[in-house]
C-alpha cells in the first residue's frame, strides 16, 4: 500500500472532519509506516463546509452578531476564502461561477446560523424555526463590497422554505390582513402575497453557487418536511402541516418567478435540491441568481481528489450515519462517484453502518464497517470515536495487507 486517500466528512457532535482524518491517519501507519496519506477533509454543504474550505483555500472568518433559529442573538461566521479554484485539473468545464481563481469568494454555511446543534434537542421545533440570521450573514457580506458567494446548505434547524433568509434581505411575506407573518415553517400556510419589491438590489450583482447536501425537492414524500422534519422535532402530525405549508408558499413562489425575467422556469415543488435545509434551496432558486449544485461535488474539487486519486491504492472516507440519505447525495455517495472511473476501492468507516449489499454496490462502496466494537452507549461511542476510528482503520488495512 503506497498511497491511501483519507476523505472523510465529520462526524457530527463528535469528530471534526480533521479530527477523523488524523485518526485514520494514524491507523494506516500503523500498518504501512511508508505509506503516503493524502487528508481531504470533507463536508457535504451542511455542518463543517465552511470550516473546511477556510483551511483549504487559506481564508479567513468573519464574525457577525445575528439572530438564531429561536430567534436569540447568536455569533456566527462566514468564510472570505483565499485562493479557491474549482473546476481545476482536466475539467475544462468554464461555465460556472466558481471556474476562476476567485480571491474574494464567500462561503455561508446555513448551519452557522441556523443549524439543527445550535438549538437542545427539547428546543426542536420546525413550525417557529427561522433561517433570518442566514440572511443576516449575507446581508454583512455585501455590506463588505462581496458579490461571489458560495451557499452550504444542509444541516437546518428550519422547514422554512428560506422564507427568514429572504425576509432578511427585504423579501416582504404578507398575510390576508396585509401583515407580516412570523417567522417559521408553520406561518407560511397563511402566506396571502409576497412583495419583493423591497429585495437587496445586490443580490442581482452578484453570483451564487449554492451547495446543497441532498436532491430531495421541496415538497411530497421525498420533500423537506417528511425526510427531514422529524429530525427537527417534527411530529406526524406536524409534517403534514409543514409539507402543506412548503406548498403553499412554492405555489407563490411559482407565480413570482414566472413574473420574473428569466428563461430557466422552474416547479419548486419539485425541482431536485429545492428541498435542501428546510427548503432554503427552493426559495434561493427563486430569488437568487445561482447555480445549484451537489455540496460534496464542490468540496471534491475544491480538495483536488480526482487528481490525488491518480496514482492511489484505496479511498477511505466516512461518515456518522451510512443509510438510506447517504443514497440521495451525501458524502459517501458524493467520493463513491467521483472513484467510479478510477478503479481505486473506496471502504468507508461510519457511527453506524445500515446499508444492503446491494445497496453498497449501488453506491460503488467496496465495504463499510461500523467503529463501534461491541454494544456502548451512545456517549461511549461518541466520547471514543477517535480512538475506535484510528484501531478499527488499522484493522481493515491489516486485512488488505
Ligand atoms: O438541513 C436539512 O434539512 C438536511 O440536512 C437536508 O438538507
Amino acid at each position: 500500500m503506497k498511497k491511501v486517500v483519507v476523505a472523510p466528512d465529520s462526524f457530527k457532535g463528535s469528530l471534526t472532519a480533521r479530527e477523523l482524518c488524523q485518526a485514520m491517519r494514524t491507523g494506516i501507519l500503523r500498518v504501512f509506516p511508508d505509506a503516503d496519506v493524502v487528508m481531504l477533509p470533507l463536508a457535504d454543504g451542511g455542518e463543517g463546509t465552511m470550516e473546511t474550505l477556510i483551511l483549504a483555500t487559506g481564508g479567513h472568518s468573519v464574525q457577525v452578531e445575528v439572530t438564531d433559529p429561536l430567534g436569540r442573538p447568536l455569533k456566527a461566521h462566514y468564510g472570505a476564502l483565499g485562493e479557491f479554484t474549482a473546476r481545476n485539473g482536466n475539467n475544462s468545464d468554464s461555465s460556472n461561477g466558481l471556474a476562476h481563481t476567485n480571491p474574494s469568494l464567500v462561503v455561508i454555511e446555513l448551519a452557522q446560523a441556523s443549524g439543527l446543534p445550535l438549538l437542545a434537542p427539547e428546543e426542536r421545533n420546525p413550525l417557529v424555526t427561522t433561517t433570518y440570521g442566514t440572511g443576516e450573514l449575507i446581508r454583512h457580506a455585501l455590506d463588505a463590497g462581496h458579490r461571489n458567494f458560495l451557499i452550504g446548505l444542509g444541516g437546518s434547524a428550519s422547514n422554512d422554505g428560506g422564507a427568514g433568509l429572504l425576509e432578511a434581505l427585504g423579501l416582504r411575506l404578507l398575510d390576508a390582513q396585509g401583515q407580516p407573518l412570523p417567522r417559521g415553517g408553520g406561518a407560511l400556510a397563511r402566506l396571502q402575497q409576497l412583495d419583493a419589491s423591497g429585495l437587496d438590489p445586490r443580490l442581482q450583482e452578484s453570483t451564487f453557487t449554492i451547495a446543497t447536501d441532498v436532491q430531495n425537492p421541496l415538497t411530497g414524500p421525498t420533500g423537506a418536511s417528511a425526510i427531514f422534519g422529524p429530525q427537527k422535532g417534527a411530529t406526524p402530525e406536524q409534517v403534514a402541516q409543514l409539507d402543506e405549508a412548503l406548498w403553499h408558499f412554492a405555489n407563490h413562489l411559482n407565480h413570482t418567478t414566472q413574473h420574473q425575467n428569466t428563461t430557466d422556469k422552474k416547479d419548486l415543488h419539485t425541482h431536485p435540491g429545492g428541498g435542501a435545509a428546510g427548503g432554503a434551496g427552493a426559495g434561493l432558486l427563486a430569488f437568487f441568481p445561482c447555480e445549484m449544485r451537489s455540496g460534496i461535488e464542490v468540496m471534491l474539487e475544491a480538495g483536488h481528489f480526482k487528481q490525488h486519486l491518480q496514482d492511489a491504492d484505496l479511498v477511505l472516507t466516512g461518515e456518522g450515519r451510512l443509510d438510506a440519505q447517504t443514497l440521495s447525495g451525501k458524502t459517501i455517495a458524493g467520493v463513491c462517484q467521483a472513484a467510479a472511473t478510477s478503479q481505486v476501492p473506496v471502504i468507508a468507516l461510519c457511527g453506524s453502518a445500515i446499508l444492503t449489499g446491494g445497496e453498497m454496490d449501488e453506491l460503488g462502496l467496496q465495504a463499510a464497517f461500523s467503529l463501534v466494537p461491541g454494544p456502548c452507549t451512545l456517549d461511549e461511542a461518541l466520547q471514543h470515536a477517535a480512538v475506535w476510528a484510528t484501531e478499527r482503520t488499522e484493522q481493515i488495512l491489516r486485512l488488505l495487507r
